[in-house]
């Protein structure tokens, strides 16, 4: 699915008013209507009190519009106009007129007003500012936020939660409402999956208000939601008539005394992913323990005992992952410097080996073209320096991508594969997956992808959406506390499982 820009969003609107020939308040009617059907469909007409914050704009008109529908089938109603400026739109005073007309006066608040009271048993309709948000909210309409925030009531936001700009960071994040639920109209917003700005949402959905399909299909973005759709056609089926050699010969390099288990962790997720073969390249202490936990992988070793000297390879692998476990000594430096030059096919770097690049910048050129590294907040900033907000980490991110060809996987709830100027934002994985070792299933399952033939852009992005649902699966029995890497790696297999499994019609309707 694409995430649109608040700009694309507003020609959508306008090419959907020319070609379908409405106008924008029947536009406008399409939005409340569905969100009155999303509440109808739960409340079945519970006398609950439904507390609905109207600004001035479309937004407000979308939420006076919502209140007219809740009306006449007989809901507990009380309206409130945000009063924040005089410009009041078109459609909004409309939807206020047709209000009126059926005898409901709302009550206007500005500055010198005292807040409704709101108790935690309301639902509260937060209209009050959507995509057209261009300036801090005034102080008291940042008060009245804060009020509503304060309520512990269920908020459900139309579009995007009030105060939160669609482009970037919020000034005064208390003056943001904290929202239940978004009901966002026909795509979602980037900003619900940045760390900074997702904490605002907690749980959202897309509600289809009829935009030209045409015009949301020929629209490029540079952000895209990478769903199950997204992810199916990406897929390899495996042929009935192959052999392990067709599915690639991988290499894990890694591995130093003390941290053997990442390199351990990694085969097994490259061996799980479905790469034909893996071989692992460690030091010498490592060989014991890697023979004897996975009897698929084959070793090779380095002469010496603790950490890599040497990293030779005597055959061409199919990819190949490096850099878990492996330490930062000196005689390691080397030997990566050594093996790089050598190399040109993509690799996968994690780890160490990302920060033995951010130590030694001039290995960067020598990274094949095509690779992909996949960093952790920390060993990000190594790389692209410091940011002042996730924008800028994202626009960092892609410039780096850019001048270097490689892709960057920036790892978070919603894990970002950024390549040169797009950015693919994941969405299975869970909290349980902040556990040691998960980086290192997800560098062996991307490497094991590539091995297979996939890309390195579609190895990156199906190997995140995979590794979050195999952390989703094996949460469902574990938990998330006690989900660990080596969990994840176990429920690879059910992953893909659920990845072929045939959707339910209601999802075929949904994933269209
Ligand atoms: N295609 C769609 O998705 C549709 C969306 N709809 C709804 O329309 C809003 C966007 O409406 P808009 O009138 O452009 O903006 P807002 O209501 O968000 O803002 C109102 C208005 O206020 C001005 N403004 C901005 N910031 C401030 C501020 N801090 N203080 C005071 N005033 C401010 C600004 O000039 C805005 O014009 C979208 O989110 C949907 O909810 C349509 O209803 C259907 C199609
Ligand atoms: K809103």
């Amino acid at each position: 699915m694409k995430i649109f820009t608040a700009a694309q969003i507003y020609e959508a609107d306008k090419f959907t008013i020319d070609k379908q020939q409405i106008t924008s308040d029947e536009l406008m009617e399409r939005a409340a209507t569905k969100i009155f059907e999303w509440m109808h469909s739960r409340l079945q007409g519970a006398q609950v009190n439904i507390q609905l914050f109207c600004g001035i704009g479309n937004n407000g008109g979308d939420g006076i519009a919502l209140a007219r529908h809740l009306v006449e089938h007989g809901y507990n109603v009380q309206v409130h106009v945000v009063n924040y400026s005089e410009k009041r739109s078109k459609d909004f005073l409309l939807n206020l007129e047709r209000l009126k007309d059926r005898k409901i006066w709302p009550q206007f608040i500005n500055q010198d007003c005292n807040f409704p009271d709101i108790t935690p048993n309301d639902i509260v309709v937060d209209a009050i500012f959507g995509i057209g948000l261009n300036r801090p909210p005034d102080s008291w309409v940042g008060n009245l936020i804060k009020h509503i925030n304060a309520s512990s009531a269920f908020v459900l936001s139309v579009d995007i939660p009030s105060g939160l700009p669609s482009d970037r960071m919020p000034s005064a994040p208390e003056h943001v409402i904290a929202s239940s639920y978004v009901l966002s109209f026909q795509v979602p917003k980037l900003v619900f999956f940045l760390p900074e700005t997702g904490i605002y949402v907690n749980q959202w959905e897309v509600l289809d208000i009829g935009l030209d399909t045409s015009f949301l299909g020929e629209t490029d973005t540079d952000y895209h939601l990478i769903g199950r759709p997204e992810v199916l056609s990406m897929y390899r089926p495996r042929l009935k008539f192959s052999h392990k050699g067709i599915y690639g010969h991988s290499v894990i390099v890694g591995g130093s005394y003390g941290k053997i288990g990442a390199v351990q962790l990694t085969s097994n997720a490259c061996l799980s992913v479905g790469s034909g073969l893996v071989t692992a390249l460690v030091p010498e202490c490592g060989y014991q323990s890697l023979q004897t936990a996975i009897p698929e992988l084959m070793v090779l070793t380095d002469d010496e005992d603790d950490s890599l000297t040497k990293i030779d390879i005597p055959f061409d692998p199919s990819a190949l992952g490096v850099g878990m476990g492996m330490g930062t000594k000196d005689e390691t430096i080397k030997a990566f410097g050594a093996f790089l030059k050598k190399m040109s096919i993509p690799l996968v770097i994690d780890a160490d080996g990302i920060n033995i690049l951010a130590k030694k910048w001039e290995l960067m050129e020598r990274v094949p073209k095509q690779s992909v590294l996949t960093p952790h907040p920390k060993e990000l900033q190594r790389l692209i320096g410091e940011w002042k907000d996730d924008f800028e980490k994202l626009e960092k991110t892609k410039q780096f991508s850019e001048k270097h060809d490689c892709i960057l996987v920036i790892k978070g709830a919603h894990t970002i594969t950024v390549y040169k100027d797009k950015g693919y934002v994941n969405t299975t994985g869970n909290p349980g997956m902040a556990t040691a070792g998960s980086g290192d299933v997800l560098t062996g399952m991307i490497t094991g992808l590539m091995a297979q033939g996939y890309s390195s852009l579609n190895a990156a992005i199906f190997g995140v959406y995979l590794h979050g649902m195999a952390g989703d699966i094996g949460a469902s029995t574990s938990g998330y506390e006690a989900l660990k890497a080596s969990g994840i790696v176990e429920n690879i297999g059910k992953a893909y499982l659920e990845l072929l499994r045939p959707p339910s019609s209601a999802e075929n309707k949904e994933e269209n």
